[in-house]
């Protein structure tokens, strides 16, 4: 299963990750997230990332044009769209050639018959909690609500995963689950990634087929 390590700032921090070789890293354009990457994110130490490490921007209701400006300043494969983004503010990013993880927040009410919408805009879903903030809230939601997912999109799970509950990620199997993202479940302090628990959490993901679960 792939592994998405999300809200990374400081160079050094983000080569120590990089070297554990997550599939995606992510890096937060959003001012009102205490991981924001404001000036913060050195250019060079991200365009020098493997290719096979794919870098991820992500945005809540920004303007197509800074999404544009900042994916080509930083060489992003992806951008992740965390608000109310519609399909068609997808399709006018992806018909300029942009990749798309298109983030929903979910809870019992989750109509994932909306999805239908926006499949043929984006590359992959990503499943979060619902939290005061966009995302980085730290908490779970009912994966149980997930066994209504009816969609071929491959998707990412994501909030509030860390070691202690990455077991439960067995509920899953059979499901077109692609990978886990991981924030604040591994930090010691917002934007800085604790190494030790990255690795060992790369160590226990990586192992679980994809066939097990898309
Ligand atoms: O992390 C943030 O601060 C954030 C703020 C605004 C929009 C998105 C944000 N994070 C995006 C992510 O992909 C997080 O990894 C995801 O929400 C899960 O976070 P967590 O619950 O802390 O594991």
């Amino acid at each position: 299963m792939k592994i998405k390590v999300c809200g990374l700032r400081d160079a050094d921090n983000l080569k120590e990750i990089a070297a554990l070789g997550p599939d995606f890293v992510g890096f937060i354009f959003y001012d009102q997230s205490p991981r924001f990457v404001g000036e913060e994110l050195d250019e060079a130490v991200v365009k020098a990332l493997p290719r096979s490490i794919r870098k991820v921007g992500v945005f809540v209701n920004a303007s197509p044009d800074y999404i544009l400006r900042t994916v080509k300043k930083y060489d992003f494969q992806y951008v992740q769209l965390h608000g109310t983004e519609t399909p068609e503010y997808c399709r006018s990013l992806r018909n300029r050639g942009i990749n798309i993880i298109k983030a929903f927040r979910v809870d019992e009410s989750f109509n994932f018959s909306m999805l239908n919408n926006f499949k043929a805009q984006c590359d992959f879903f990503l499943f979060d909690a619902k939290g005061d903030q966009p995302g980085g809230n730290g908490v779970t939601f009912d994966w149980n609500i997930l066994n209504r997912y009816d969609n071929e999109k491959p998707f990412f799970i994501s909030g509030g995963i860390g070691l202690d509950n990455l077991s439960q990620l067995d509920t899953l199997k059979g499901m077109k689950l692609y990978g886990v993202d991981v924030n604040s479940q591994v930090e010691t302090a917002p934007g800085v990634k604790d190494v030790a628990k990255v690795k060992e959490l790369i160590n226990r993901v990586r192992p679980i087929e994809e066939e097990e679960t898309v």
